[in-house]
């Protein structure tokens, strides 16, 4: 049985997870975390997950709930997600994190932490999502130049970052598809008399509001006809799933930095 511990287990996705290890065979959970002064520590866990009392209640302590585990999912934001990582590494745990909007220097700094254990890092863990980033390489090297590359994506109005990290990667896989410098191309600001759009720039939009689970279009436009690759999550148990079987994955990988490609054999 696979011990796994959450962090962030008071939040949107927290509550989704422990769902999904309670509906996984083989798997177990461990511990649950969130952050000290949250309302719901103390709490049973299973009460976010609309189970009832499990057993678990959500600690704030987070070297116990560590050391109690084979591998935390840990769902909240890039700075407490670096330090679950370098907890994670002291005590030999593996890691999966799912939380987004990393600058490109706590990249290197995940993938420096992730020298001496299994981590799994990936913006979007649903199975439709990561099947896109595929296509997508191949959709963008196939229409090639001719195509004028835009992202637009919707998410609910209580996220904090933008655009999303799924966005992100689209524009990374379209960019390094087509030998484009992602840093170097992403137009994330269109004001006023801002001129022509450049031949290689994305162009990145972000739509904020209500309930939105999640949506993501790359828009490949052409002079006469475009074409759209759109994905919409309905719901967040697809993420969550992913989350638990990138756990049950992790566990048995070798060290370093890995994401749902390879967790879904999709390399
Ligand atoms: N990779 C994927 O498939 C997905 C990624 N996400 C990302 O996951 C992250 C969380 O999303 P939501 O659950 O919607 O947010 P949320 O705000 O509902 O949950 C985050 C939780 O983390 C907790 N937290 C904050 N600081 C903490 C600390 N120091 N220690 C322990 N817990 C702490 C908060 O109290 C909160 O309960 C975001 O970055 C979001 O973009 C969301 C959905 C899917
Ligand atoms: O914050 C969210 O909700 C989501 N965040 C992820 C992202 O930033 O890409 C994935 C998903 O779209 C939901």
């Amino acid at each position: 049985m696979i011990k796994i511990a959450v962090c962030g287990a008071a939040g949107r996705m927290g509550g989704r997870i422990i769902a999904a290890i309670k509906e996984t065979d083989g798997v177990e959970l461990s511990g649950a975390l969130d952050r000290p002064g949250h309302p719901m520590v103390g709490q049973d866990a299973g009460f976010n997950a609309g189970l009832g009392a499990i057993g678990v209640p959500i600690s704030d302590d987070l070297n116990e709930v560590v050391k109690g585990c084979d591998v935390l999912i840990d769902f909240t934001t890039p700075k407490v997600s670096l330090k679950n990582l370098e907890v994670c590494a002291i005590n030999k745990k593996s890691i999966v994190i799912g939380s987004t909007g990393f600058t490109p220097e706590e990249r290197v700094l995940a993938a420096e932490l992730a020298k001496e254990i299994p981590v799994v890092i990936a913006p979007n863990m649903s199975v439709g999502v990561n099947v896109c980033f595929k296509v997508l390489a191949d959709v963008a090297k196939i229409l090639g130049e001719d195509f004028d590359v835009e992202i637009v994506e919707a998410h609910h109005k209580m996220k904090k970052d933008s655009p999303s990290g799924t966005a992100v990667r689209m524009g990374e896989v379209v960019a390094n598809a087509l030998g484009r410098d992602y840093n170097k191309v992403a137009n994330y600001h269109r004001e006023g008399i801002c001129g022509e759009r450049t031949h290689e720039e994305i162009g990145m939009q972000t739509i904020r509001g209500g309930d939105i689970v999640g949506e993501h279009t790359v828009y490949f436009i052409g002079m006469g006809e475009r074409v759209e690759i759109t994905h919409r999550a309905h719901t967040r148990d697809m993420f969550s799933r992913g989350s638990v079987r990138a756990a049950k994955w992790v566990v048995n990988a070798k060290p370093g930095v890995w994401d749902m490609q390879d967790v879904l054999g999709l390399r």
